[in-house]
């Protein structure tokens, strides 16, 4: 297994005094390292000021050339100064050794580009191989080199650095020593190697190649978790490196089981497409996060990777400007709502609601507009009445809406055919003989009657512009509903969704759920936005640079990246690369939603089908493929679970071999030795054996515990946990979703499981939460055995 091999399964010989002599000498060689490197920054920075100070002299020369020349200066340097003066918090993190190379060429980064030792790299003698140690890389958040141009640090997202990521003890290449070395600021605090040829004696500037400590995977698995998502780049895996460097073309698809570093790995590949391809993607990445709790908890890994600003990571439920959802619905009504029938619905609703009754007066229902369609037309022409009236009208309409063109959009043609109507009406058309008049005698018409206040007033009130929100209120009426849903949904469908909407209130502006929104971006699309002068875009003077790559700080990428990626979410609605997390869970509605997000995009799409809180796996598979086209597919699979010790990994096999028979479960790569725990909710007590489960767990680990329930228990829960602070929360079994705990207590699995068709495997997401411990506390729906274990979890 690849993964496992890349640390885990490297065998780390001993350092030659195996005490801290070796560690403190290799750690004070590491901080001279820092050192050159903090020393080359200062340089730049100077370079900096004194290329602003040099502009702002001549500045003064006055002429408009001089003035020019040194607006450009001032704007280069202060943009050059932004990047180096910021904190260069923890960027040196490793360091890899190598053979000389096959072909001795350097790479643009001043790297040796072979992967292959040369042949006489490795010399075979009595007591076994030996080896000099030829280049030494030191891989990092950015790029620094020095002032002739020798590496210093190589970004790790260089073509140089993937040997650090990718060598293995079964094909090392040219890599003999792997290190992580742990700063903080400016100072090196430990490091950690990997011998990956271990056969070989090394040698570096004449001694023994000295091994420190066990490997970095495992002293990064099992630190307490926080409330916010760490960035992997100091231990990413052989298998992850694979998907995160993967070319962009087309479609990545990455499957996984839970903790396989799916997100980790998707988020850490979109900073790599910037690295790579900087000016194609500033069309703006767009990952796509199935829950508000799973953006803020994984917001902070690409500022920490030093990206932001190109890319905007939005939850589900807010992928349209202007509507955040904030509630759920039941699963039986989410299960209409995302079903890809309801664009048909939909469709019929958008053209419907133009002849909606308007309200403001009594009995009108929700999203009727004030004072009612009007029922004729009534104009004055060559200095008679002329009138349509509701037949005419009616027929008029049906024509205009012909095809499938948007209904805002048709406005101009529905006005053309009244147009139409009332010059045949006026019978005008009779007294030319000569075309060419008629022609004429027509346009003076169609301006006499266009600039009437009648017909403007007519016009609004007839044809109005329909609003998403106005028309997703409208369907709260279960009549009106059953006639645009017809054959489409039988009538308990439609009573479920029409009650659902009743949430919006008479004016489309209350509460949405998750699933509305996707209805919102369908109507939008069917609706349409009138034609509006484009905003000009603003445009970004960090993307007309060039030349300045060689040193990139965090303050270089993430300096004006608020602004810059406020003004991205606003703007976008077709992005250079859409990033779709937990996939599995996007209804088809959604899907549609998403796709329309990425028409010209290319794709990472990751997910876990096992995990699928979505009931009709079917459906949603094609319209994902809908979603993504024809465009070629790559396809990944992540195998090891870097989350789960191996005691909770099992438990939870436990429940897939329940919910998907003969899915194998990812294999856990550390074990605590801590078996779960059951407890049994006291006399029917659930709130005071929850409350006494989470107390106990934040008594055995240092960071956060999650205690997740059934999703209409939630509120209920949060009073049991009152006063337990901060580092204990309540959620629902669908807020869990790619969240990660040190601890959890998973309350009633049989309530989880029966909540909806998908339930199964909702709590199969619920059960693999945890990265130390966890607690199963029963309730009255489960049948615990002798051992207090729950029927669904038993072997
Ligand atoms: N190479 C690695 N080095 C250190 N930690 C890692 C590595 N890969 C994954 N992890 C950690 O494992 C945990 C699980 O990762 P992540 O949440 O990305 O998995 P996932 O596949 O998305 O899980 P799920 O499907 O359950 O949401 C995270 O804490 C992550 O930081």
């Amino acid at each position: 297994m690849a993964a496992q091999n890349a640390t885990h399964d490297s065998r780390t010989a001993p350092s030659p005094d195996g005490g801290d002599g070796i560690r403190d000498r290799e750690i004070r060689t590491e901080q001279a390292h820092l050192d050159r490197v903090y020393r080359r920054l200062e340089e730049k920075i100077h370079e900096a000021e004194f290329l602003m100070d040099d502009a702002a002299k001549r500045g003064q020369v006055g002429t408009p050339g001089a003035l020019a020349e040194r607006d450009a200066q001032v704007f280069r340097a202060g943009v050059h100064l932004n990047r180096l003066n910021s904190e260069f918090e923890d960027f040196l993190f490793g360091r890899i050794d190598l053979l000389l190379g096959k072909d001795g060429e350097r790479g643009p980064d001043g790297a040796y580009t072979s992967v292959e030792p040369a042949d006489d790299a490795i010399r075979s003698g009595e007591d076994g191989d030996r080896a000099e140690i030829a280049e030494t890389l030191h891989i990092g958040r950015i790029g620094v080199l020095d002032a002739d141009y020798t590496p210093l640090v190589i970004d790790w997202r260089a073509p140089a650095a993937a040997p650090f990521y990718r060598s293995t003890p079964v094909a090392p290449g040219r890599v003999v020593r792997r290190r992580v070395i742990r700063s903080k600021g400016r100072r090196v605090l430990g490091v950690e190697d990997d011998l990956l040829r271990p056969e070989l004696s090394a040698t570096l500037d004449g001694g023994a190649l000295p091994v420190v400590g066990d490997g970095a995977l495992m002293a990064a698995l099992g630190q307490a978790r926080g409330h916010t998502m760490r960035d992997i780049v100091a231990s990413i895996q052989a298998e992850q490196d694979l998907v995160i460097r993967a070319p962009a073309a087309s479609v990545t698809e990455v499957e996984g089981g839970p903790g396989t570093g799916k997100t980790a790995v998707a988020l850490h590949r979109a900073a790599y497409l910037l690295y790579q391809d900087r000016r194609r993607y500033a069309g703006g990445i767009l990952v796509v996060s199935p829950t508000p709790l799973l953006v803020a908890y994984t917001e902070g890994v690409l500022p920490s990777l030093g990206e932001e600003g190109q890319v905007a990571i939005r939850a589900v439920g807010s992928l349209v400007d202007g509507a955040e959802a904030t509630t759920y619905d039941d699963p039986a009504v989410a299960r209409i709502k995302g079903s890809s029938r309801m664009h048909k619905v939909l469709r019929k609703a958008a053209r419907g609601a133009l002849e909606l009754p308007r309200g403001g007066r009594p009995g009108a229902g929700p999203g009727e507009r004030p004072g009612g369609p009007p029922e004729r037309l009534r104009v004055v022409a060559f200095g008679a009445r002329v009138e349509l009236e509701a037949d005419e009208l009616c027929r008029i309409r049906h024509h205009a809406l012909g095809g499938t063109a948007p209904v805002n959009l048709l406005r101009p043609r529905a006005r053309r055919l009244l147009l139409d109507a009332l010059w045949a009406r006026s019978g005008a058309q009779r007294r030319y003989t000569d075309p060419e008049l008629a022609a004429e005698a027509r346009e003076g018409f169609d301006e006499d009657i266009s600039s009437e206040d009648a017909f403007q007033e007519f016009l609004e009130g007839w044809w109005p512009e329909l609003s998403p929100r106005s028309v997703l209120a409208a369907m709260a009426d279960e009549k009106r509903l059953g006639r645009w849903s017809r054959r489409v949904l039988n009538p308990r469908e439609t009573r479920l969704v029409a009650r659902s909407l009743t949430r919006l209130g008479g004016d489309g502006q209350g509460p949405l759920s998750v699933h509305d929104v996707a209805l919102l971006d369908e109507l939008q699309t069917v609706l349409g936005a009138p034609a509006r002068p484009a905003a000009p875009r603003e445009a970004d003077p960090l993307d007309q640079l060039t030349g300045l790559e060689e040193l990139t700080t965090h303050a270089d990428r993430t300096g004006r990246r608020r602004g810059r990626a406020d003004r991205l979410e606003r703007e976008r609605a077709d992005y250079a690369h859409v990033i779709v997390d937990e996939a599995q869970d996007l209804t088809p509605m959604q899907w549609r939603m998403v796709g329309r997000r990425g028409r010209h995009a290319t794709w990472t799409v990751v997910g876990d089908p096992a995990q699928s809180s979505w009931s009709d796996p079917d459906e949603a598979g094609a319209a994902r493929d809908e979603a993504l086209g024809t465009r070629p597919r790559r396809r990944f699979t992540l195998t090891v679970n870097y989350r789960n010790p191996a005691e909770i990994a099992e438990l939870a096999a436990r429940v897939l071999a329940l919910a998907m028979p003969g899915t194998p479960s990812p294999e856990a790569v550390r074990s605590t030795g801590v078996a779960p725990r059951f407890a049994p909710g006291e006399n029917g007590d659930l709130g005071t054996a929850v409350r006494a489960e989470a107390v106990r767990l934040l008594g055995e680990v240092d960071g956060t515990v999650g205690v997740v329930v059934a999703m209409n228990r939630r509120k209920q829960a949060r009073g049991w946990l009152d006063g337990l602070g901060g580092r204990v929360m309540a959620l629902g079994s669908l807020e869990a979703k790619g969240l990660e705990y040190d601890a959890t207590v998973v309350v009633s699995p049989a309530e989880i499981a029966d909540e909806s068709p998908a339930g199964l495997r909702v709590l199969y997401v619920a059960l693999t939460r945890a990265t130390q411990r966890l607690t199963v506390v029963s309730g009255e729906r489960d049948e615990p055995d002798a051992h207090g274990i729950p029927d669904l979890l038993r072997d």
